[in-house]
Order: structure tokens, then C-alpha cells, then sequence
């Protein structure tokens, strides 16, 4: 059944069936498959995606723009060095247009549709005029509602905090995102921020589900109620509601702006929380997060939907360095474990895991972006070398 197939489905059935006795149990017995929290739990993990007769499993692969392709190709490398039971499908998601509607090809759409999982490369989206965000278009075509978004320091790569552990979970399909935009008269242009009760409720009902899967038993509802009263003020309501489901799990909220200032001031208070957010706020934060342990080439993100799950960096296409063989592919790798432990293939997820970490650790065969001057490939042999 295609709706068992993803963390949030699992997560909604749970919800239903679990008395508050049951979840206590499952909450003091949390499994925590891997120790640098990129995953859920055993439990929430335990749909795959589709297997065929040969033990693997396909999954939809869209390369990108910029980087994406060199990134890409880090990642099949070392897949295939470490005999993960992957087979690649390659799909481009060039845009096309249908009745004036701009869409992704019908064979893009089959392929996620038919394997449930996608890795994808950063796609560029044009600035002003030009097509609509395909990184958008993805996300709400397959209503992958929960982007979640963890940060965590690297080992050997010393930043002004070594002990950085974010988890943010971003609404992914609506918001400030919603692109719905007209012009009013010349010169005045009115944006819709977009926030209904269904997405904030199945956001933030992930988010908790999350939170107590992981026994990370704080979640913190990040907005700017004061201001978006009607917004925001409605995120927040559902949150506060949503959070009596969890009596396990501790709810606060704190204002965007303060806790920008906090995260960055001191990281460690947020280490036990999972924070949980609007679209464009969760954007912004996870960037900002990303600075705070050596940058964009550092951290993945899964975009987990009921049917199927795209995982991509948090990074864009970097047309700053495309082509040269300069960009870091940790983070799309990072993505790929993310992924791996989705389809609850956690020994490949841990063996590939446990040599990029020691790569990096070691700092001999490091990208620019982390003060080496490994080439990509070098750096992706570097990292087959200690699987
Ligand atoms: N999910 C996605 O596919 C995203 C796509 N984008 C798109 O990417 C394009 C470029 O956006 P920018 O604002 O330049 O953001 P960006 O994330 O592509 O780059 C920002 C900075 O980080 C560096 N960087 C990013 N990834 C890196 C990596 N793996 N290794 C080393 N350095 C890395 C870049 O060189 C650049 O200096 C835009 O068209 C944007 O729309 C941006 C963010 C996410
Ligand atoms: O779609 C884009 O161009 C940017 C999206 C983005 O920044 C993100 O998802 O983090
Ligand atoms: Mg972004």
C-alpha cells in the first residue's frame, strides 16, 4: 500500500492506534539507529522502497544543475564501491509546459511515482522572470509536506562550536512559498503567505511524531505570531493543540527573530529540540545552521511525503564553483544516508556514514570549502578508501 510507505504515514497510524500507555513504552524503548542524527528510528523506518527479484532497490536519481552531476557522481561512486543495494533510474525534470501550466515531464513523475525514493541533485531556479522553482514544483507535486533538515558538527573540523546538533522540520509546501503573487496596480505587487490548518496540522504532527521517535523529546514551534497574527497565529494554535497528543513530548515556541540570535549565540540549548517551522523560515534557519558547522557543503535534508521522499542537499546549484571539480559532496552523501535509512538499509547507511566521517576527521582529503584542497573526486576516493 502505497500510504505505508513513508515516516509520515507510520507516523499517522501510530498516532491512532497507540494509547498514551503504548507510546510511553515505545518512547523509554526508542531506537536510535545511528548516533549522529540524520534518521528516525528502526520503527519509522521500516518501509522501503520498492525491492526488485535481484535484492535491489530502484531509486529515481535527478543529477541537477551546477554541481549537482559532480556531486551526483560522488555519491554512485561510492555506492557502488560499498555495494549498496541501489540501481539508479536517471531523470531529468526539465521543465514543460501544458495549457500556459508549467510541470514536470509525465516520465519524471512515473519514475518517483513507481519507486517511491529520489535522490536529487540542487536545481537553479531563474531570478524574477523565468520557470517557477522546480525544487518547489517536486515538492508539491508529490506533497511532500515535511522538510527535515539536521545539523550536526563535524568531528576533526573545528568551528567556533563543536558541539552544533540541530534538527529543524520546515512546512514544505505552502507559506510564504505558495507562490501566489499578482500585481495589484503599477508598482504595488501583493504576495500571499499561505498557511492553511491541514498543512501546519500534518507538519506539525510529523514534527511530534518525529521528536518522539528519535527521543528527542522537545519540540519547539519557531514563528512570528506577533506579527502574522492570523498566519503564524494560526501555525502556532494547531501546535499548541497537536502538542496535548504528545504528553511525552515537551512543547515550546519562540520568536524567528530571537532565535536567530540564540541559535547563533549559542547553539547547545537547542541540541535536545526538534524545531518546526513555516516554509521560508525553515529555508533561512537551515542555511544559517549549515554556517555554523563549515557551511553548505556540510548538510542533507529529506522531503518526506505519504506516497514517496525526495532527499537533497540543503545547498543550491553553486554556479560559483560548477565544473571545476571544487564542490563537497558531503552534504548530497548525507542525504543519500538519510535515504538509506528511509528505505531502513542501515547497515550501508553506517558503513558509508562511518567512512565520510572518518574522511573528514582525518582532514588530509577535504574540499576548499573545509580549508583542503582535495578535488571532489579525490575526496569521493578518500572516502572509498576507508569504507
Ligand atoms: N534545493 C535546491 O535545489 C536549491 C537550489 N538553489 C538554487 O541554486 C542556485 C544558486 O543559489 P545560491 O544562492 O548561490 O546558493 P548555493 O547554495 O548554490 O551556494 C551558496 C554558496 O555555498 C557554496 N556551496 C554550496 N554548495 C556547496 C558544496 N556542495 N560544496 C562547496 N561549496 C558549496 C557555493 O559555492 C556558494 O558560495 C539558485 O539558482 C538557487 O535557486 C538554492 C538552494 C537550494
Ligand atoms: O528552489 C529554489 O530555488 C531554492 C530552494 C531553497 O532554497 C531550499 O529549498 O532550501
Ligand atoms: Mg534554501
Amino acid at each position: 500500500m502505497l500510504a505505508g510507505r513513508c515516516l509520515a504515514a507510520t507516523a499517522r497510524r501510530q498516532v491512532t492506534r497507540q494509547g498514551a500507555a503504548q507510546r510511553a513504552v515505545r518512547v523509554a524503548g526508542a531506537v536510535q539507529v545511528q548516533s549522529r542524527g540524520y534518521a528516525a528510528t528502526k520503527e519509522v523506518a521500516k518501509f522501503p522502497g520498492k525491492k526488485g527479484s535481484d535484492g535491489k532497490y530502484t531509486v529515481s536519481l535527478i543529477e541537477g544543475d551546477g554541481i549537482g552531476p559532480e556531486i551526483a557522481q560522488s555519491v554512485k561512486d561510492i555506492f557502488t564501491a560499498a555495494a549498496a543495494p541501489i540501481k539508479w533510474e536517471s531523470i531529468s525534470v526539465d521543465p514543460v509546459f501544458k495549457d500556459g501550466k508549467q510541470s514536470i515531464p509525465d516520465a519524471a513523475i512515473e519514475s518517483i511515482r513507481r519507486n517511491y525514493v529520489a535522490l536529487k541533485g540542487p536545481l537553479a531556479t531563474p531570478i524574477g522572470k523565468g520557470h517557477v522553482s522546480l525544487n518547489l514544483t517536486l515538492r508539491r507535486t508529490f506533497n511532500l509536506f515535511a522538510n527535515v533538515r539536521p545539523c550536526k558538527s563535524i568531528q576533526g573540523y573545528k568551528t567556533p562550536y563543536d558541539n552544533v546538533d540541530t534538527v529543524l522540520i520546515r512546512e514544505n509546501t505552502e507559506g510564504e512559498y505558495s507562490g501566489i503573487e499578482h500585481v495589484v496596480v503599477d508598482g504595488v505587487v501583493q504576495s500571499i503567505k499561505l498557511i492553511t490548518r491541514e498543512a501546519s496540522e500534518r507538519v506539525l504532527r510529523f514534527a511530534f511524531q518525529y521528536a518522539q521517535d528519535v527521543g528527542r523529546l522537545k519540540v519547539r514551534a519557531v514563528h512570528k505570531a506577533t506579527i502574522m497574527k492570523m498566519s503564524d497565529g494560526l501555525f502556532l494554535s494547531v501546535a499548541q493543540r497537536i502538542s496535548k497528543d504528545y504528553p511525552h513530548v515537551d512543547f515550546d515556541a519562540e520568536l524567528l527573530d530571537n532565535a536567530c540570535l540564540k541559535i547563533v549565540s549559542d547553539p547547545t540549548p537547542y541540541n535536545d529540540k526538534v524545531l518546526v517551522m513555516p516554509n521560508l523560515y525553515g529555508d533561512i534557519l537551515s542555511d544559517m545552521c549549515a554556517g555554523l558547522i563549515g557551511g553548505l557543503g556540510l548538510t542533507p535534508s529529506g522531503n518526506i511525503g505519504d506516497e514517496c521522499s525526495i532527499f537533497e542537499a540543503v545547498h543550491g546549484s553553486a554556479p560559483d564553483i560548477a565544473g571545476q571539480g571544487l564542490a563537497n559532496p558531503t552534504a548530497l552523501l548525507l542525504s543519500s544516508i538519510m535515504m538509506l535509512q528511509h528505505m531502513g538499509l542501515f547497515e550501508h547507511a553506517e558503513r558509508i556514514q562511518a567512512a565520510i566521517f572518518k574522511t573528514l576527521a582525518e582532514g588530509t582529503t577535504i574540499t576548499g570549502d573545509l580549508g583542503g584542497k582535495a578535488k571532489t573526486h579525490e575526496y569521493a576516493q578518500a572516502v572509498i578508501g576507508n569504507l
